[in-house]
């Protein structure tokens, strides 16, 4: 059986990525994209689905981990009754092979090891071909090839390859996994230490850049440090998690895939790398953007593949039992085609703050795109959309939807106010205060709250946006009763979920947990309210619900006390960025609403 969610720690070498349990297992490796298919799958069937492990034999009584200073280089200490043991675990940031690379290292003692590998390509179902060569062995399946190079020599046990290994102390022993190919000649193997050495330092240096400091600096980095985990480099398009089918319900049909960029998740990732001090990377994912959005404005989408592929066809994979018996695992998204009418004014959001300080210019192809993105949502946006959560029942007039669409139209005006370009700014400006007192009129009941739809009555978490991103003053009266309500009605246990099952067709059976960044949103609606004690005191239990690593997933469990969801999620990262630069900033004052606040 799989870990717990939180026993997971990401390996990435943003290209691609890992999770390593505290049992010193890899349960879950995609080589060589985020969202290509897996060759280690323990995490959505068995063992037999494909995993690494490599752990002390017999008793463990205590396991330490950590990530070491500002990388993604895992240290995994285990003490067992004859000594003590570290695995050093990462994925080198690639220059020529596709790699990861372990090293058993003896600290205390006499301990031994055990090895258990077991590589089954295109998502744990093909069992490959196995070819020892000296201290090599191959295991090639179709396109796939891999190629163990060690020491320790493996050998065949039934469906596995198993070795045991004593490691004094002092003593190295070193596992590198290569991916190529299988059509292209083998990579030559590389010195482990070397590598690890070279990991290290690189995420060192990318950490050294963060120009965060504050009450919160270290928690800020860690999650900066896995949302860059969560970036393709050959395109600089961002993922919304490392996983797919990680369940929002054990044993439960919510199971998706998020191995893709999502133009929301990724919006929001950009303005935190941004207030990270990150441009270089804001820059990459703007470029993508351009890309991925290039031609006609009716053809864009929601979401797209890390290199802005757009056919992202959602299937089932029977032949895995899924999490915890969590069914169907998923592959592909169909929220692929959804309308989702946020979304135009969440990238218009980033640009335009993108632009403000400073990445990319401010016309040419950023302007026509800006353009492009209003001229399409001028004829959708009247219409009934899936929303930000992407329901599967009945489209409907989300009141989120129609606030972002606000918000579109006003950044667009802004971006022809700020940077003194030509554009139809009086007609932004008609559709602009339309929408404001549509959403005023058809969004907001009798109680003086936010609704999840025109007309209706149900919450919805998305309405703590509101003061956020300037639609209304953050002490409104309305906006204050608005957080209330779902404050008081809409969480449990004081965590928030996204809306109730029970008011709100989504097509799905089933609940699901506390959606993290729906939590992270209230304390920044709250301090922006003048509430700063209790957003504090909320934020701070947040941060307490991260694993030992400093990981979230996309919501929590607060009735079994565990993660739910795809893992680690950059959503919940974000909230987590955000929250720590608002209060920081805060102290009490209040900031006039306007661009995002922040
Ligand atoms: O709840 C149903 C939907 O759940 C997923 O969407 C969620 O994740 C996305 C990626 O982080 C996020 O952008 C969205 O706001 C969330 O609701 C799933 O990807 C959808 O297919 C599914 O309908």
């Amino acid at each position: 059986m799989a870990s717990r969610i939180e026993d997971y720690a990401l390996l990435s070498d943003t290209e691609s990525a890992a999770l390593v349990g505290r049992d010193g297992s890899i349960d879950w490796l995609t080589f060589p994209r985020f969202d290509s298919p897996s060759c280690f799958t323990a995490l959505l069937g068995t063992a037999a689905n494909g995993r690494w492990l490599i752990a002390p034999r017999g008793e463990v009584t205590e396991v330490r981990r950590r990530y070491r200073p500002g990388t993604l280089v895992l240290e995994t200490t285990s003490h067992t009754p004859d000594g003590v043991v570290r695995v050093v675990d990462c994925m080198p940031v690639r220059d020529q092979t596709l790699q990861v690379v372990r090293r058993i290292e003896g600290l205390e003692g006499r301990v031994t090891v055990q090895v258990e590998l077991v590589v089954r390509p295109d998502y744990g179902s093909i069992v490959p071909w196995v070819r020892r060569d000296g201290d090599q062995q191959r295991f090639v399946a179709g396109p796939d090839a891999l190629v163990l190079t060690s020491p320790v020599r493996l050998e065949p046990d039934g469906w596995r390859h198993v070795a045991e290994v004593t490691v004094a102390e002092g003593e190295t022993v070193d596992f590198e996994l290569a991916w190529h190919p299988s059509n292209e000649p083998t990579p030559s193997s590389e010195d482990v230490g070397e590598s690890i050495r070279r990991t290290t330092e690189w995420w060192e240096r990318w950490s050294e850049r963060c120009t965060t400091a504050g009450r919160w600096g270290e928690v800020v980095r860690s999650s900066l440090t896995v949302l860059k985990g969560l970036t393709y480099a050959p395109t600089g398009g961002i993922v919304a998690a490392a996983t797919t089918s990680l369940p929002e319900e054990l044993g439960g049909e919510r199971n998706w895939d998020y191995r893709y960029c999502w133009l929301r998740d990724a919006t929001f990732t950009l303005l935190a790398l941004i207030e990270g001090g990150y441009t270089d990377e804001a820059v990459a994912w703007r470029r993508w953007l351009l890309r991925a959005v290039a031609g006609r404005p009716d053809q864009v989408q929601i979401m797209y593949g890390p290199a802005g592929e757009r056919r992202l066809p959602e299937m089932e994979l029977p032949w895995l039992s899924g999490y915890e018996g969590s069914t169907p695992v998923r592959i592909g998204n169909a929220a692929h085609g959804q309308l989702q009418i946020d979304v135009f004014g969440e990238v218009l959001d980033a640009l335009h703050q993108a632009a403000a300080a400073g990445v990319g210019d401010t016309d040419g192809d950023a302007w026509a795109l800006v353009r492009a993105l209003v001229d399409r949502l001028t004829e959708v946006w009247r219409e009934p959309d899936d929303g930000i959560w992407e329901v599967r029942g009945e489209r409907r007039h989300f009141t989120h939807s129609k606030v972002m669409a606000w918000v579109a139209f006003d950044r667009a005006i802004r971006w022809a106010e700020d940077f003194g370009l030509d554009g139809p700014v009086d007609r932004w400006r008609a559709l602009r205060d339309e929408v404001h007192a549509e959403v005023l009129e058809r969004g907001v009941d009798r109680r003086g709250v936010f609704v999840q739809s025109y007309d209706g009555t149900a919450l919805d978490a998305s309405l703590l946006l509101v003061p956020l991103v300037g639609f209304l003053p953050p002490e409104d009266a309305r906006v204050t009763a608005t957080i209330d309500a779902i404050r008081d009605e809409l969480s449990e246990d004081g965590l928030v979920v996204r809306y109730r099952q029970e008011h709100t067709d989504d097509g799905l059976a089933g609940e699901e947990g506390v959606f993290l960044l729906c939590s992270f949103w209230l304390v920044q609606a709250l301090a922006l309210n003048g509430r700063v004690e209790e957003a504090e005191a909320l934020y701070e239990r947040l941060l307490r619900l991260r694993n030992d690593v400093g990981l979230l997933a996309e919501e929590w469990d607060p009735h079994e006390g565990r993660m739910l969801g795809n893992f680690p999620q950059a959503f919940s990262h974000i909230g987590l960025v955000e929250c720590a630069m608002l209060l920081d900033k805060r102290g009490g004052t209040a900031r006039a609403a306007g661009s995002r606040e922040r």
